[in-house]
């Protein structure tokens, strides 16, 4: 579904993203991975047509992104959640929900369809009950949790979650993982995503791609990659150049 083929991205001299190369396939969850500064945020930016790529190219379903815009990417059915959940605050839960259903359509459906949808997705991620409050009054992880339904209700085939977890008790944590994987299982949404909670990423996904200083250095199981050598190692660099 997604194909990112030989994909750079510079900033002056710095290679934020460095020839990378990976697929993603249909109902797939794919956590990305890396130290600090690894280009995790660059390579979803350049995906979702924030940032060009200057080398390399990236295809959905056959069609070229780069180039595109990101309301032209996200038209093609890619989705996006941000670090820190950028929901609308002085609207309400619904209202939020609707900006994400009416967004996605190029066609001319009516507001009364757009609602309904609108609510099958505040239903799937359980925040109905809370639907005509304001999203400020909503604790963050219901924010985090309505940043997802936003982004599904402009029915993608695949969204790019940027850290849900930062901020979140483990066991919001929790609730999070499994709400992604019922993206897939019951939406049938790919998910790739971005994740420094460890124990989150690993028991979540099917797969983990590193990146370490802009180049992919593993893409293999959850179990594998807690295993390789340099993943390890790239931590423990990471940790002592931060230190
Ligand atoms: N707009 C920009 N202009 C210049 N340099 C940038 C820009 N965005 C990112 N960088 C640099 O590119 C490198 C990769 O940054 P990026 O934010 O993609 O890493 P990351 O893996 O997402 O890090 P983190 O886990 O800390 O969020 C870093 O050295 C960063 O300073």
């Amino acid at each position: 579904m997604l194909t990112v083929s030989n994909v750079t991205k510079r900033f002056g001299g710095l290679t934020a993203v460095d020839s990378v190369d990976f697929t993603i396939d249909d109902r797939e969850v794919v956590g990305l991975i890396g130290p600090n500064g690894a280009g995790k945020t660059t390579l979803f930016n350049t995906i979702a047509g924030v940032y060009p790529a200057d080398e390399g190219s990236i295809t959905f379903d056959g069609t070229e992104l780069v180039g595109r815009k990101p309301h032209q990417v996200a038209r093609l059915g890619i989705a996006r959640t941000f670090q820190t959940a950028r929901t609308f605050n002085e609207s309400t839960v619904l209202d939020n929900v609707l900006t994400g259903a009416v967004f996605g359509k190029d066609d001319a459906a009516s507001l009364d369809e757009e609602r309904e949808a609108a609510w099958e997705y505040l239903e799937f991620i359980g925040l109905e009950d809370q639907a005509h409050n304001l999203a400020s009054e909503l604790t963050l992880a219901d924010r985090k949790q309505l940043e997802l339904a936003k982004g599904l209700a402009s029915k993608p085939r695949l969204i790019l979650v940027d850290e849900i977890g930062s901020g979140l008790t483990p066991s919001e944590i929790q609730d999070l993982s499994r709400t992604l994987q019922r993206v897939r299982s019951e939406l049938g949404v790919s998910v790739f995503w971005i994740e420094h909670v460890m124990d989150a990423i690993m028991s979540a996904t099917d797969r983990i791609i590193v990146l370490n200083q802009g180049a992919k250095i593993a893409d293999a199981t959850p179990a594998e990659v807690r295993q390789d050598p340099h993943v390890a190692e790239a931590y423990l660099g990471g940790v002592e150049a931060s230190s």
